[in-house]
This record gives C-alpha cells, structure tokens and sequence, in this order.
C-alpha cells in the first residue's frame, strides 16, 4: 500500500531501505535501514568505501532498482524518481556523436513530458535560448553548434551537466561525475557545478571519492560503512560559500576532511546515528 511520507518538505526521502541481490544461491546485501531526507536546493554527497552501495542509492532513487524493503517518496508521494523528474550525470558523458552539443543537450526535451509535446515547435526557439542559458553559465556558449568529438573531457562533461538540467528536473543525480578528469580540470568542474547550484539551486545527490570534492560542493555529508552499506554519519560542511579552490587547502577544510576519512577508515566511530 501506498505511504504518506511523515515530512512533505523533503524532495527525497529514504525510510528503512534495504536492497539485497539474489540472482544466485548467495544473496548479497548491498544496503541495509537507510534512513535520509533530503530538502529542496540540498546538496548532499555520498561518501564510503568501494562497494558500500553508494550508486545503488542512485539507483533505488532513479527508479533503476527496486527496494528489497523499505519506502521512498519523492515529493512527498511513495515512488521513485521518473525520466520527468530526474537528472543524470555519470562518469562518461555519452554523447551522441552525430548531433551538435546544442541538441545533444535537448534531448531530454524530445523525451520527457511536458516539453516532447513543443519540441518541434520549440527546437530552434524557446529551447535554443534554455540551451544556450546553460551553455552560458558553464562556459561553453561557443561551442552549441560542435559536435562532441571537437570537445575535451572536462568541455564535455560540462555539457553532460547542462544536459541534466535541461528539463529542470526535481532531483539532479551525481555519480563520480568528475572522476575520470585529470585533477585541475576537476577543480575548475566543481568551481562550475558551485555556480550552477548557486544560480539554479538544484537539489543534488553527489556519489563521489573524492572528500576534498564531497568537502567544496556538499552542503552535507552522508557517510556510509562497508557493505552492507548503512548510514554512519550525516554532517554538515562547516566551510562558508562561495568555496574557492585555494580554501580547500585551509585548515578548516583539511580537518574536515580528515574526519571524512577517519570515519571511512574506522565506521565504528560514526556512532552519530
Ligand atoms: N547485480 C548485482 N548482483 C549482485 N551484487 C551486486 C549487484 N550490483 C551491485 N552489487 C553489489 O552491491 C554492492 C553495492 O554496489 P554499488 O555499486 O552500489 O557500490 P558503490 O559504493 O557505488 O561502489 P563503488 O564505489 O566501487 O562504485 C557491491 O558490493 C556490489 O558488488
């Protein structure tokens, strides 16, 4: 049956969630009572060990994956997230080869309701200008008309971005999106997705490994142990915005993460929970 969710305030809410696979005789239980809500313009990042079931969160919340147990509400209604209300962002930015940035960026806008239904009217008008907004905010106006092979790795990933946001979906979702990028041009990616948060004020899930990067762009951190994944800590980053790059070597910001990645190191610390 169907739930209300208890707080009509969270975008995202997680209650008890559990997800155990069992395709063979050895079921393998990747999470266990995660429990989470997450408002409207959070920015929250998932941070643990390799194989704590961090991209299955993802997963449960895009409706890739069904919960073995447990409930999620978006919205405040019992379901998982749809192609309307959702934005993906992996790794490897797959771009079609064949189309220019500009409508590699649309297509969201030739799917998902209600804007499929003006595509063609819109293409070269109203959806151009959302285009070419975002385009603007990441640094790429001029390059709309490129195709994906005339870009970098970190141009692309930039468009990957602008491609998630395009149907201004309820929940953006972040797996290790800055991950394959060599470090400056990561650094100069999350200088980017800060401006893009602080102007459009998406409410972010991030999936990453990297703590300094958990550390500049997460309002707050989820820490996870060791499968199967459980929430150990859930903390607020202490460092003030607009995060620079050159604070992210403060003092401030190094101890932090260094409690990040003792509570990775030791779970049994994260008795916060
Ligand atoms: N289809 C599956 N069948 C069985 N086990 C699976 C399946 N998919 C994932 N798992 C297991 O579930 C656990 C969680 O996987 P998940 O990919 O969510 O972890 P993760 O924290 O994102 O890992 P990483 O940081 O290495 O990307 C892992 O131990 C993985 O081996």
């Amino acid at each position: 049956m169907q739930q209300q969710s208890p707080s009509r305030q969270s975008v995202l809410e997680l209650e008890n969630l559990g997800l155990t696979f069992s395709a063979d005789s050895h079921p393998v239980t990747a999470l266990e009572d995660i429990s989470l809500k997450v408002g409207k313009g959070d920015f929250v990042a998932l941070i643990g060990p390799s194989g704590c079931g961090k991209s299955s969160i993802l997963r449960l919340v895009a409706g890739l994956q069904t919960p073995t147990c447990g409930h999620l509400f978006i919205g405040g209604r019992e379901r998982a997230a749809n192609a309307v209300s959702v934005g993906l962002a992996f790794q490897n930015p797959t771009m079609l080869p064949w189309l220019t940035i500009e409508r590699n960026i649309m297509l969201p806008l030739k799917v998902v309701p209600p804007f499929r239904h003006s595509y063609r009217k819109e293409r070269n008008g109203a959806f151009r200008d959302k285009v070419n907004d975002l385009l603007k905010l990441v640094g790429l106006e001029q390059f709309s008309q490129h195709y994906p092979w005339q870009l970098s790795g970190g141009m692309l990933q930039r468009a990957n971005l602008c491609r998630a946001l395009i149907h201004e979906p309820e929940l953006l979702l972040l797996d290790e999106p800055f991950g394959a990028l060599d470090q400056f041009t990561r650094e100069e990616l999350w200088e980017i997705m800060q401006n893009i948060w602080q102007t459009r004020h998406p409410t972010v899930l991030l999936v990453t490994h990297d703590l300094r990067e958990a550390a500049f762009l997460a309002s707050r951190t989820i820490v996870m142990s060791p499968r199967p994944g459980r929430i150990i800590s859930d903390m607020e980053v202490p460092l003030s915005r607009p995060r620079t790059n050159e604070q992210s070597y403060s003092a401030e910001a190094i101890e932090f993460c260094r409690q990040l990645r003792h509570l990775i190191s030791d779970p049994e610390k994260g008795a916060d929970r």
